[in-house]
């Protein structure tokens, strides 16, 4: 009996003079009460009992009024992680071409056909195994020999933020993914965009673009200049700082953090502040873009079999604000806000890619940084679900989580955007991370900002449970060929 009690929960409403019971499990067939002097409200026909001296149940009433939320259900400081999914053009035009040439040429006429009837083969061979059910939904579909042996399913992912096709343009995924993020920002709130995929899959293509499609960065800069000189903010007020890193192995020898600004100064991580890293003041969106792209010539890249120009670091950049004094008085509205940009480095699989030495080197360090950006955020959804279970520090294990610490505990807001290749030969790949990462959109984030937007530079561990630290993870020894997006 009591535990039937606890079972159910009570809700007291100031507007309802009634106690509403909720009944979390679903009701259990009662037990026949034992022959008693009561009068029996079920059988009452066969019973004297005149249902006048019942108090009268006032449903009516109960129905019409108004719950408070209780306020674990309140969404108000929290918002779902956004997760979006992009797909690349199965053929990207310019590479196509490439393929007639050379050595292409030379093994078609090995085989004793012509190149191009070499190529329509391969063109007519290429399938898709992932297709757009609607604006929310994607079906991943094995290809026919892994269906036969390995009984492989078709499996559909729902609920992403967005999904955009591979006819997709920029400017869409712009508006969507990074236009609310730069509102915020110019509203004076922290926020992060990461974009993770297999490597070949669009990232750099959607963060920085190309001078016909510029990217999410250029498109954010944009936005914050015009903003600046037109309406919303006075540029007496506000200065614009940016900053451009990346984290990189050197042949495995251990991470590494180089300030692309400047000369590949190499910095170090003390608590999530780079110390040295330096910021550009910038005044407009051109010196803004030139600084990113001096930046983007040092950064670490390499031809792979996968990719002609493939990112072999971790890219981060900031956009800082910061309130100028003005005749003595600082800007009233929350300030020093950080917009962040992360290009994660593609993982790869050494049977698809067949890197070897340097590449091989670097694909162990690209897979554990992904592997530990994936734990970090699973860790937080369990962690979420049941507030019992330990908040795992896997952030420690890498310098990009070690970094993006206070995003990765949800304490600001983060969106995700996936990129994928929808070819039948990138199936693996595109089933691993969208099974890695469809739960991530369950992950709720605080909005409320911190009254330091530097949260780096005063943490707040009370907030976070309490937890043993746990033994630092072997890593470095991961195979390249075990991926993790
Ligand atoms: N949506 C797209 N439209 C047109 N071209 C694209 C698109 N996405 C990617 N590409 C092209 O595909 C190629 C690979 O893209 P990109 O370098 O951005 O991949 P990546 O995911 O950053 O790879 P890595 O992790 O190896 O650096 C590039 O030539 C890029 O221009």
């Amino acid at each position: 009996m009591e535990r039937e009690e606890k079972d159910l929960m009570e809700f007291k409403s100031p507007q309802c003079p009634y106690t509403i019971t909720v009944r979390r499990n679903p009701p259990r067939r009662a037990k026949k009460t034992p022959a008693t002097n009561a009068p029996d409200v079920t059988t009452s026909s066969s019973t004297h009992f005149d249902t006048k001296d019942v108090p009268r149940f006032p449903i009516e009433e109960i129905l019409q009024c108004q719950l408070p939320l209780s306020k674990t259900s309140t969404s108000e400081n929290s918002e779902n992680l956004r997760v979006f999914l992009r797909i690349r053009p199965l053929d990207i035009k310019k590479n196509s071409k490439k393929n007639v040439d050379g050595a292409n040429i030379a093994r078609s006429r090995l085989k004793g056909i012509s190149p191009k009837q070499d190529m329509k083969k391969k063109t007519k061979k290429k399938e898709i195994c992932l297709s757009v059910n609607d604006t929310r939904s994607v079906t991943l579909s094995p290809p026919q020999i892994m269906q036969d042996s390995r009984r492989v399913k078709t499996e559909v992912y729902d609920g992403f933020s967005h999904v955009f096709g591979s006819d997709s343009l920029q400017k869409e995924v712009y508006d969507r993914v990074m236009d609310p993020l730069v509102s915020d920002f110019i509203a004076g709130k922290s926020g992060m965009l990461a974009a993770m995929g297999p490597t070949g899959s669009g990232k750099t293509h959607t963060v920085f673009g190309c001078p016909r499609e510029l990217g999410m960065v250029p498109r954010a800069l944009q936005k914050i200049f015009n903003c600046t000189s037109n309406t919303c903010t006075s540029e007496l007020t506000r200065s614009y700082y940016v900053s451009i890193f990346e984290i990189y192995s050197e042949r495995g020898k251990g991470e590494r953090i180089f300030d692309l600004s400047s000369d590949g100064v190499d910095l170090c991580l003390q608590q999530s502040t780079i110390k040295g890293l330096q910021e550009v003041l910038v005044s407009n969106a051109v010196e803004a873009e030139a600084v990113i792209a001096r930046g983007m010539l040092k950064r670490a890249t390499a031809m792979t079999n996968s990719n002609s120009q493939s990112s072999r670091s971790q890219c981060i950049i900031n956009i800082r604000v910061a309130p100028n004094m003005f005749d003595g008085k600082v800007e009233l509205v929350p300030n020093n806000a950080v917009l962040t940009i992360v290009d994660l480095a593609g993982a790869e699989r050494e049977k698809k890619t067949g890197n070897q030495g340097t590449r091989l080197l670097e694909s162990n360090f690209i897979n554990n940084t992904s592997m530990v950006f994936g734990l970090c955020l699973r860790s937080l959804l369990e962690h979420q679900k049941n507030p019992k279970k330990q908040f795992q520090k896997h952030f420690q294990n890498s310098l990009l989580t070690r970094y993006l610490r206070d995003y990765l505990e949800g304490k600001k807001r983060m969106t995700l955007i996936l990129t994928v290749k929808p070819g039948e030969d990138d199936y693996l790949d595109t089933s691993v991370l969208l099974r890695q990462a469809a739960p991530y959109m369950k992950i709720k984030f605080s909005t409320v900002e911190e009254p330091s937007n530097l949260a780096h530079q005063k943490r707040h561990l009370d907030k976070l449970p309490r937890v043993e630290q746990p033994k630092r993870r072997k890593l470095r020894n991961l195979d390249a060929s075990e991926v993790f997006y």
